[in-house]
């Protein structure tokens, strides 16, 4: 991390530090004032949304059915990161051991992209910065399909975040769906008493 003044924010991203372990003592002893964001979405989508971003890099990757679903038996492959990934309470355990919930804040995936403003809203109260991104800074692009900004930063054209994010997820059969959603259910139960949030997920 780069040296911060006074009166400045350093943020540093990636969504693997969520679930790395030993990333949150680390973390840790480098800053014990530090704030954490994390961004989560409904499991069963994020799944979806791992898998196709790793179909996209390899075209023989096979089914997403294959992989979550062991052969015959009704049980789902949690040894499969694109599912386990979605096991939130587990990983958030380990967060907690380090840092008092009060210093994490969790974003909705899917509220940013109904009300990027309201979660924009939010995450800046949290880091105690005055509320500078509104609803005037997005507009919803039809073509994208999600937000995007109204200017960029650099050029003050307006702004989508690029081809790796949107991607087409893979069909789902209702039946797969609903075994992933019995799955994740009693996990997603968990992580809403931990956080004192309900995500809503189905
Ligand atoms: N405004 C806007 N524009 C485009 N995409 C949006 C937006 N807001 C949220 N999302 C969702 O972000 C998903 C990609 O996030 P990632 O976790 O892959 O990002 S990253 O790994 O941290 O770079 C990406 O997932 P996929 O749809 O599966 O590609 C999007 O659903």
């Amino acid at each position: 991390m780069p040296a911060t003044l006074d009166g400045q924010i350093t943020m540093e991203k990636t969504p693997s530090y969520f679930f790395t372990a030993g990333v949150p003592a680390r973390v840790a002893a480098m800053s014990s004032d530090v704030r954490l964001l994390v961004v989560v979405r409904d499991p069963v989508t994020r799944a979806l949304s791992d898998y196709a971003q790793t179909a996209s890099k390899r075209v023989s990757t096979p089914a997403f059915e294959g992989l979550a679903f062991p052969e015959g038996g009704g049980g789902v492959n949690a040894s499969w990161g694109a599912v386990r990934l979605g096991l939130y309470a587990r990983y958030l355990s380990a967060w907690l051991e380090h840092f008092p919930l009060e210093r994490l804040l969790f974003v909705s995936g899917e509220r940013l992209v109904a009300d990027p403003a309201g979660e924009m809203g939010r995450v800046q109260d949290f880091l105690d910065l005055k509320r500078i991104v509104t609803e005037k800074h997005f507009y919803f692009n039809e073509t994208k399909g999600f937000p995007c900004l109204k200017k960029s930063e650099g050029s003050g054209a307006p702004h989508c975040l690029g081809k790796t994010k949107g991607r087409v997820h893979p069909e789902l059969s209702k039946e797969s769906e609903q075994r992933l959603r019995d799955f994740y259910r009693p996990h997603n139960q968990r992580f809403y008493q931990m956080t004192n949030q309900d995500f809503g997920w189905p």
